[in-house]
């Protein structure tokens, strides 16, 4: 039972970023942190018997987050994240932007009044982000991030992806995590995705990849989907999205400043890279509901409260 074991108070939190989505545990002690063991997340992420989601934000206080702790004089909070597997990853660029809209709607982190923009900085294993949340409703947001600079891993050599029974060339990024990009003429090229694509060399990515199949659908306009690390399919990935622009702008001979966008299943993200090198990426962040512990809550019914 997900609930198990937790404090009676607990209340866990259902957030999504282009419907990549997560269940938000808000612990800013760590007093949690050993019972968040990959068997609860898993239970928790489970999509029949948990609450269902793509991954865990466990919101810690960033003092609190042990080899860390450096972060914590410019971020307050750490986003410790984890996927649906239980298993631990670096980054996730929609978790992000839920994160920092979870932070100002339950007051964690001061925000303005609705509607005025907010900026702060969170921690994460891939280093510290900075974001700045707009058009800020009380469950909703636009949220802008600080991806950081991409990098190029070279040490792998050539990668290839299956795509249709064809090895083709991907792209390796990094973006804090690992990803494997490749161009394909439509996303439909990358079949069911039910399984992990082939990606050769066999083991050439130790920690595992993420895979992300993208088709141009204008100049500057791609189209996206994603087969994640620890989850599977999903409708989106943030830090993949920051993987297919970097990709087609190197591919493009593009100048810094050129905007981008990313189609994904579950909506747009819009992309720039800057002048210094650094990603940003601009999309939406929303709260969808707060769930409780069953039985303590909800009064055993009798024949008057019935
Ligand atoms: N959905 C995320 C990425 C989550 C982590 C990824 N599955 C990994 O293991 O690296 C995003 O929006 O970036």
């Amino acid at each position: 039972m997900i609930f198990d074991g937790l404090p009676a108070r607990t209340t866990l939190t259902k957030g999504h970023g282009t419907e990549n989505d997560f269940v938000i545990v808000p612990d800013p002690d760590g007093a949690l942190s050993a019972q968040l063991t990959p068997t609860r997340v898993a239970e928790l992420c489970d999509r029949r018997a948990g609450i269902g989601a793509d991954g865990v934000l466990h919101v810690v206080r960033t003092a609190n987050m042990a080899g860390y702790e450096e972060q914590a004089a410019e971020a307050e909070f750490f986003m410790d994240y984890r996927n649906a597997d239980g298993s631990v990853a670096e980054m996730c660029g929609n978790g992000v932007r839920v994160f920092a809209l979870f932070l100002t709607a339950r007051g964690f982190v001061k925000g303005g009044a609705i509607g005025e923009p907010v900026q702060f900085s969170v921690g994460t294993r891939g280093g510290i982000k900075r974001v700045t949340l707009k058009a800020t409703g009380e469950q909703t947001a636009d949220v802008t991030v600080d991806m950081g600079v991409p990098v190029f891993p070279t040490e792998r050599g050539s990668v290839t992806v299956d795509v249709k029974g064809t090895p083709e060339p991907a792209v390796d990024v990094d973006m804090g995590n690992p990803h494997a990009v490749v161009f394909v003429d439509s996303t439909a090229d990358a079949g069911t995705l039910y399984d992990m694509p082939t990606v050769l060399p066999a083991g050439v990515y130790a920690e595992g990849v993420n895979v992300e199949f993208a088709a141009d659908l204008a100049p500057r306009h791609l189209a996206m989907r994603v087969y994640e690390r620890g989850v599977g399919e999903t409708r989106s990935c943030g830090t993949g999205a920051c993987a297919v622009m970097i990709a087609a702008a190197r591919r493009d001979a593009a100048d810094t400043g050129t905007e981008y966008t990313v189609d994904v299943l579950g909506g747009r993200l819009r992309f720039v890279e800057r002048a210094d090198g650094h990603l940003e990426m601009t999309g939406p962040a929303a709260l969808v509901c707060t769930v409780l512990p069953p039985l303590d809550i909800i009064p055993a019914a009798t024949p008057e409260n019935r």
